[in-house]
C-alpha cells in the first residue's frame, strides 16, 4: 500500500527548503500579523455560546480527491463563524489538499475566531510562517514525528504564543504529549489506509491527560455523533468534508448546527 503520509512529508521537506530560500525568517517576523495576540482555541472550545465545531475549509484530499472546487474561503469561513464555529481549520498544503497560505490570510482578514493552520509541520520555519499569516494554532501529527521532534516543535510554537494541537491515532502516540501540547486530537481516519473508525475517539478519550482539551477529528457527519463524543469527554470536533462536499457548505453548516442545537435541547 502506498504510504501517502510518507509521500507528503518527503514532499514537504523539499517545499520548505525552497520557501526558506525565498523568504528569510527575519522577513516572516516582520509580517504585520506576527505581533498580533493569538486567539485561544482552548478557550473558544469551552465557550457555551459556541458549538465546539472546528470547521474546516478543504478543497480536496488524498482520500476523496476533489471535494469542492467552487467554494470561496471568504463565503464559507464567514458563515462557519456566523453560525457558531468555535474555530476554523484552513488547509494550507497546496500539493495534496489544494490549499494555500492565501486561503488562511483571507480567512484571518474577516474572522475573529481561532484559526488552525492545517498542514504537515516538520520544521520551525513553518511555525514562523503560521504566525506570520495570522494562524493561532498549529497541528503536529504524531504519526509522522518522533517524540523529540514533537517536543521541540511544540515548545517553539508555545514560545510564539501559538497553541498546539497534537494529532494521535493510537495509544502509544499519547506518549508524545508534552507540557507544550494544549489540545489532543484523535484522528478517526487512519492516514495510511484512510479507513475511518469513529470508535477510535471514544477508545482513546479516557487515556488522554485531563488537563488537555480533547478534539475528535475526521469522519463526523451526524450531529448525534457530537452528543456521543461530548459524553465521552470531547470539547472539540474537527469537521471538513461533511460541509465542503455540499454545493453550499455554509447552508450545510447552518443546518448541521440547527439539528445539533435541537438534539442538545432534548437532553
Ligand atoms: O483526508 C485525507 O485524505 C487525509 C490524508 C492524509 C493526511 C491527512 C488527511 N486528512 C486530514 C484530516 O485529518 C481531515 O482533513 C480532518 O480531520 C477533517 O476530516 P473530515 O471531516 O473527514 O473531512
Amino acid at each position: 500500500m502506498k504510504n501517502i503520509l510518507a509521500e507528503i512529508v518527503a514532499h514537504k521537506k523539499i517545499e520548505v527548503a525552497a520557501r526558506k530560500e525565498e523568504r528569510s525568517e527575519e522577513v516572516l517576523r516582520q509580517s504585520s500579523a506576527f505581533n498580533r495576540q493569538p486567539f485561544s482555541l482552548r478557550e473558544f472550545l469551552q465557550r457555551p455560546d459556541k458549538t465546539g465545531i472546528i470547521a474546516e475549509f478543504k478543497r480536496r484530499s488524498p482520500s476523496k480527491g476533489l471535494i469542492n472546487g467552487e467554494a470561496t474561503v471568504e463565503a464559507v469561513t464567514g458563515a462557519y463563524c456566523r453560525y457558531g464555529a468555535s474555530g476554523l481549520s484552513v488547509l494550507t498544503d497546496e500539493q495534496y489538499f489544494g490549499g494555500s497560505s492565501a486561503d488562511l490570510i483571507a480567512a484571518r482578514s474577516i474572522n475573529q475566531i481561532p484559526i488552525l493552520r492545517k498542514d504537515f509541520v516538520i520544521d520551525e520555519y513553518q511555525i514562523l510562517e503560521a504566525k506570520a499569516i495570522g494562524a493561532d494554532v498549529i497541528l503536529l501529527i504524531a504519526e509522522c514525528l518522533e517524540a523529540a521532534e514533537v517536543a521541540r516543535l511544540a515548545k517553539f510554537a508555545d514560545s510564539l504564543g501559538l497553541e498546539v494541537l497534537l494529532e494521535v491515532h493510537s495509544e502509544p502516540q499519547l506518549e508524545k504529549i508534552t507540557a507544550h501540547t494544549h489540545l489532543v486530537g484523535v484522528n478517526n481516519r487512519d492516514l495510511i489506509t484512510f479507513k475511518v473508525d469513529f470508535n477510535r475517539s471514544c477508545e482513546l478519550a479516557p487515556k488522554i491527560p485531563a488537563d488537555k482539551v480533547k478534539v475528535a477529528e475526521s469522519g463526523i457527519s451526524d450531529p448525534a455523533a457530537i452528543v456521543t463524543l461530548k459524553q465521552a469527554g470531547f470539547q472539540g470536533f474537527l469537521i471538513g468534508e461533511c460541509f465542503m462536499k455540499e454545493s453550499d457548505p455554509a447552508y450545510a453548516f447552518e443546518q448541521f448546527v440547527t439539528t445539533l442545537n435541537a438534539l442538545q435541547q432534548k437532553i
